[in-house]
């Protein structure tokens, strides 16, 4: 299997402080990767130096083959970096549908597809941003994303604060969208017995490197690991983000 994705030798934080200091991750293509690790452990600065908007000291980034290194986030977007933040940072003054045409790029993800992902959507299309629930605003967000067509999506924490049934209507979508081909995905999950049964690899972080690199199906059967490397065995932490009110 080609890599689609391949982070070389990747150091990266913000202003003078380094979160990743040396990161080599490659990805295959219709591969899921769960990213898990407790609070501040560096997920979301992973995720946000594949989208372009940390500081990067050194290394190179390459998709499908091209180098993307030297690319502004708007251009590794239209490259095919699709990224749900953990903010969702939906367009709240555009309508549902204007959200997604906003950045569509040809391919086959287009607004009816994703209408048929998640029926909610159609059924709000007229809708603005600020009107909709929490599970709408992600799953709008996700389809913004796909509306790009991108060859990675990045999902920053998709289900945090909703409600489980949402939860599971998320993760089942998401199911679908990585088994519909593609497309790689990295999905950044505080609930790790939720997403080993989605991802088919999960990586560890600890401090901003990676400590624990395994298949799903190893992880399910071990579960010390979890227990060693996130606290709870599959809650990764989610308790302590809150009490420690850790920006993420
Ligand atoms: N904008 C920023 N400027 C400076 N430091 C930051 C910034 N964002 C995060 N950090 C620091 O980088 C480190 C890693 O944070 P990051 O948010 O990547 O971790 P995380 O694993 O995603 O955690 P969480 O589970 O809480 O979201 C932390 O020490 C955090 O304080």
């Amino acid at each position: 299997m080609s890599d689609l994705l391949d982070i070389n030798d990747l150091r990266a934080g913000y202003g003078e402080a380094v979160v990743i200091p040396k990161m080599t991750l490659q990805l295959g293509e219709s591969q899921v990767l769960a990213l898990l690790g407790r609070n501040g452990t560096g997920k979301t600065t992973l995720i946000n130096s594949i989208v372009g908007v940390t500081r990067r000291f050194s290394g190179t980034l390459k998709l499908g083959g091209k180098d993307i290194t030297s690319l502004r986030p708007d251009q590794r977007a239209r490259a095919g970096i699709g990224w749900v933040p953990q903010e969702r940072n939906i367009f709240r003054s555009l309508t549902v549908e204007e959200n997604m045409t906003a950045v569509a790029q040809p391919g086959p993800w287009d607004v009816k597809k994703i209408y048929e992902m998640f029926p909610r959507l159609e059924e709000r299309k007229n809708n603005f941003g600020n009107q909709l629930s929490g599970g709408e605003q992600q799953m709008l967000a996700i389809g913004r994303a796909l509306t790009l067509n991108p060859q990675v999506l990045l999902l920053d924490e998709p289900t945090e604060g909703l409600a489980p049934i949402i939860v599971d209507e998320l993760l089942a979508a998401l199911g679908k969208i990585t088994r519909a081909g593609g497309i790689c995905s990295i999905i950044v999950e505080q609930n790790a017995q939720k997403i080993l049964g989605l991802a088919d690899r999960v990586v560890i972080l600890e401090r901003g490197t990676i400590v624990h690199d395994a298949t799903s199906a190893a992880l399910k059967s071990d579960p010390a690991v979890l227990e060693h490397f996130l606290g709870v065995a599959g809650a990764a932490g989610s308790k302590n983000k809150h009490a420690a009110g850790t920006p993420g």
